[in-house]
């Protein structure tokens, strides 16, 4: 175990000594961190209807496998944006690491590096985007918030290219941050040692002071995040950059079409993990709808909810090139660094393996839709709303 942060409270309880699944790392994680930090990092926006149904979507589905299948080989490697990665497994873009663990996004980033995980950079990173890229030999990509003075966007772009990141993933589900009641009961506001490290001076207004009874970050998106960017203004995100864009947050056909007729190369399925719009489709359940809308080679990532192993199965046999984990991450990096990362990231790879040898599928195109049964409770078929959507 790693020493604790400055300002992180002690642990209420001892965390169990050796946690194993994502679950005991939460419960390890809640043991060991501040309440209003583990609210922000566990809470959703609303009534939390969403950050619980992107979980219990996985739940509705029951697997079928396959018997006297050869599994003593089994490949997990794959392409993401024609780059290859050994498991179909990412980090998904969160604000902040150093919340969690002086190291912060160094540590994350290092850890999936040893895995031959994606990692994807927020906007919002407390390291630069420089020694994160130092630190990671795994493919990196860079989320970005756009904000309403562009060039602090287009300088993030500039450093994103020098520093070797392969591609930009671009959040369209938060022109606004939605309200956390968690965060509004706690006063939550950055500690001071945790600062946006990619971000200036002047950009960083408004983190700190707390004015119209909201959570200070959800002040500092309403002061800085674009929220007149619209589909028009891809045209000149595209423009200015020869990397790849990916876009976050898309729910529905409609709008996966759409940015595939604008060349997107790929597309990330989410809600956010529930921390935006409540109320909005499992992100699982908007799966089968986007994938059907767009061409093969735009490739579709799905987030929210998942983990253990089977979850990643059922993901990639609704059509998803790989999948994002968040939350997950943050509780490993909260109970030992990037050890806890990595044994994080390894533990879903090994569930992974065991479900595609249990299930006889050992190759990722051998993780098809017939692989799923949906369970009874299932309120409607998704193939057959993927045909009327698409
Ligand atoms: C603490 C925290 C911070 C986040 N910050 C960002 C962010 O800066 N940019 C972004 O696009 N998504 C952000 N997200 C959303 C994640 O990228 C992802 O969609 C979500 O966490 C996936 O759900 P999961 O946590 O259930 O795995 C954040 C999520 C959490 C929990
Ligand atoms: C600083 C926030 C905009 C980061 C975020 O996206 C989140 O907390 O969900």
């Amino acid at each position: 175990m790693t020493a604790p942060v400055a300002g992180r409270a002690e642990p209420h309880h001892a965390p169990e000594d050796s946690p194993l699944s994502p679950k005991d790392y939460a419960a390890a994680a809640s043991a060991r961190l501040d309440r209003s930090v583990w609210d922000y990092i566990a809470g959703g926006s609303g009534d939390e209807v969403t950050l619980r149904e992107d979980r219990a979507a996985y739940d509705r589905y029951r697997l079928r496998p396959r018997a006297l299948v050869d599994v003593s080989h089994l490949e997990l490697g794959t392409t993401l944006l024609g780059r290859p990665v050994s498991v179909p497994i990412g980090i998904a873009p969160m604000a902040y690491h150093r919340l969690v663990h002086a190291d912060g996004e160094i540590a994350t980033a290092r850890a999936a590096g040893a895995v031959g995980a994606l990692t994807i950079t927020s906007t919002f990173a407390s390291k630069t985007i420089e020694e994160t890229a130092r630190a990671a030999p795994g493919p990196l990509w860079l989320q970005l918030y756009v904000m309403r003075r562009r060039e602090v966007t287009e300088s993030l772009v500039r450093r994103a290219e020098a520093a070797g990141y392969r591609a930009l993933v671009i959040t369209v589900d938060t022109p606004r941050m939605a309200r956390r009641e968690r965060d509004l009961r706690n006063g939550f506001s950055l500690p001071p040692y945790v600062r946006p490290a990619n971000l200036d001076i002047s950009q960083r207004a408004g983190l700190h002071e707390g004015r119209s009874g909201n959570s200070t970050l959800a002040e500092h998106a309403a002061l800085h995040h674009d929220a007149a960017f619209t589909w028009e203004d891809l045209a000149w995100l595209r423009s200015l950059t020869g990397l790849p864009l990916v876009l976050k947050g898309v729910l529905t056909a409609q709008d996966a079409r759409r940015a595939a007729d604008l060349g997107v190369a790929g597309l990330i399925v989410s809600t956010h993990g529930g921390r935006q719009l409540d109320g909005v489709i499992p992100a699982l359940d908007a799966l089968p709808e986007v994938v059907a809308a767009v061409p093969p080679e735009c490739e579709v990532l799905v987030d929210g909810g998942i983990r253990r192993g089977t979850d990643v199965l059922k993901a990639l046999a609704l059509g998803a090139r790989a999948v994002l984990v968040g939350r997950p991450v943050l509780w490993g990096l909260a109970v030992d660094g990037a050890d806890g990362v990595e044994r994080v990231l390894a533990t879903l790879r090994a569930e992974l393996e065991e479900a595609m040898a249990l299930t006889g599928r050992p190759r990722l195109d051998t993780i098809t839709r017939d692989l799923l049964h949906p369970s009874a409770d299932l309120p409607f078929h998704p193939t057959s709303n993927d045909k009327e959507m698409a």
